[in-house]
């Protein structure tokens, strides 16, 4: 795709004027825009974050937005809102504040003479003549649209800080989560084999959680460096909040969680960010960008030349190849490709409506399944392990549409690519990982109940063994 045609779809039947109008763009940057601008999402949250993407992100759209220069027309002030939902820092709104009371103040002071000429006039009605009232009631007009204006803009103001906090629960993370610590990661104490790790009697209530119990209860533990860790426990029972933890996406609300033997607190946030790769179902696929980008993603820190060497590497183990192979743009495929909607006064649901049909006709439908996608978002991941700098890898179920063949390779891929790195596993299936773990935390109500292998596990007899004979059982009967 290149160049910048617009094509409009009007539909003058609408009414005597155009009311409503559908546009398709074929200027990639202006796809690129609206691609980065989406990804403000809660969808893709874990993404970014997690990723250490929130910078890349916001300069991409800044990039495009200047490529595409006039096309984002009246688009301008979503980068403020953006940034702010980042970061959690309001200046948009304090802006918009800012210029909406100033305009107020600027009127009421240009119509001072004309308010106080009108409280004479009230006073004092023989001073009144035709010229004065046509005066008189032209600034009252003014006064009110400024009024008027005010009230939009807290309007505004209001639906924007709803969306705010909607949308973006991050910024809450955001704030409890300091960026204080002073030391580099890998730091002295740390092992080439992986990363260590220690929770010291940490517990943990989700901001604002509604929940009479918290998340974590007490829990402790220590994992050695390079070791592979299977967590295992019923829904809700506290296993992803625990890589939430230790990725240091929320901090504990009491209790220590140590790296490497050093509180996580002291090292640089975006440090610890660059030597985790977390792989989990809430995991997507950017929309808009291509899957060679998409997957690129991974390491945005990668040296330029290693960059087709490593999507290549991150395809295969993700078992992508043949996904990407029966496209016909191979890895330049743009799946869920933006289209720019403009749908004031059309009825979407509509569909004998000509701008509902060419928005639909518009709408690139993406021609990859669940599960292919599952082994694209794998494959970013795999991109990401490459790198040396990574020494946690936390995999959280993201194998629910996989096929038994491409759970199992992915497993089995993840396991081989685990040197200099410590794997952490979340499963509700057992059979094709417990077997191969160091260790098995298996947890309960937010606590730990169990931890050790596979086989002091199922002599204990107690909470694994009686999640691991259910599964069995129903293979053999
Ligand atoms: N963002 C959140 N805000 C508030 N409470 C949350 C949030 N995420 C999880 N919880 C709550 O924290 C508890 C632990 O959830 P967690 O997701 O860690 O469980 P899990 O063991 O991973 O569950 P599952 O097997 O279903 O994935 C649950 O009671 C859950 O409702």
């Amino acid at each position: 795709m290149s160049g910048s045609r617009l094509t409009m779809y009007d539909a003058q039947m609408l009414s005597p004027v155009t009311l409503a109008r559908v546009i398709e763009t074929v200027n990639e940057d202006l796809h690129r825009y609206f691609s980065f601008e989406e990804l403000v999402e809660t969808d893709y949250r874990m993404d970014v974050i997690s990723g250490d993407l929130v910078e890349h992100v916001i300069n991409q759209r800044a990039k495009s937005a200047r490529a595409a220069g006039d096309m984002v027309f009246g688009l301008r002030g979503a980068e403020d809102i953006f940034v702010r939902q980042y970061t959690g820092v309001g200046a948009g709104t304090i802006r918009n504040l800012q210029s909406i009371m100033t305009a107020v103040f600027e009127d009421c002071v240009e119509y001072m003479p004309m308010v106080y000429y009108a409280l004479r006039v009230i006073r004092n009605p023989s001073e009144i003549s035709l010229a004065t009232i046509t005066t008189l009631q032209t600034s009252m007009l003014s006064i009110r649209g400024t009024f008027s204006n005010f009230l939009i803009g807290v309007t505004e103001l209001n639906r924007a800080a709803v969306e705010l906090r909607g949308i973006y629960d991050l910024e809450v993370v955001n704030n409890v989560v300091k960026d204080e610590g002073q030391l580099s990661y890998p730091g002295e104490k740390s092992s080439e084999e992986g990363m260590a790790l220690e929770l010291r009697n940490v517990s943990f209530r989700y901001p604002g959680s509604q929940n009479i119990d918290g998340a974590l209860d007490d829990v402790s533990f220590k994992i050695s460096a390079g070791e592979l860790i299977v967590v295992v426990g019923a829904n809700g029972s506290g296993k992803s909040t625990l890589v939430n933890i230790l990725s240091r996406l929320y901090d504990a609300t009491s209790g220590q969680v140590l790296l490497d033997g050093v509180d996580i607190k002291e090292y640089k946030l975006s440090e610890i960010r660059q030597a985790v790769a977390i792989l989990t179902q809430d995991h997507q696929l950017f929309p808009g960008i291509s899957l060679k980008e998409n997957i690129s993603l991974g390491d945005v820190h990668c040296a330029e030349d290693e960059v087709e060497r490593r999507i290549a590497e991150g395809v295969r183990k993700g078992g992508a190849e043949n996904v990407i192979g029966k496209l016909e743009r191979g890895v330049d495929t743009v799946l869920d490709s933006r289209v720019l909607r403009y749908s004031q006064l059309v009825d979407e649901g509509d569909e004998t409506n000509p701008l509902v049909i060419k928005m639909e006709q518009l709408e690139r439908t993406s021609n990859v399944s669940g599960g292919e996608r599952q082994r694209l978002v794998a494959s970013r991941t795999f991109m990401r392990m490459q790198s040396n700098r990574i020494k946690l890898v936390a995999v959280d179920e993201p194998t629910s549409a996989l096929d038994p063949e491409g759970e199992l390779t992915l497993f089995t891929q993840l396991r081989e690519a685990r040197k200099g790195k410590t794997m952490l596993f979340i499963t509700h299936r057992f059979g094709p990982l417990t077997k191969h773990a160091d260790n098995i935390i298996c947890m309960k109500d937010g606590k730990i109940v169990e931890f050790g292998n596979h086989a002091s596990l199922m002599e204990m007899d107690g909470e694994y063994c009686k999640m691991y004979r259910i599964q069995a059982d129903a293979f053999q009967s």
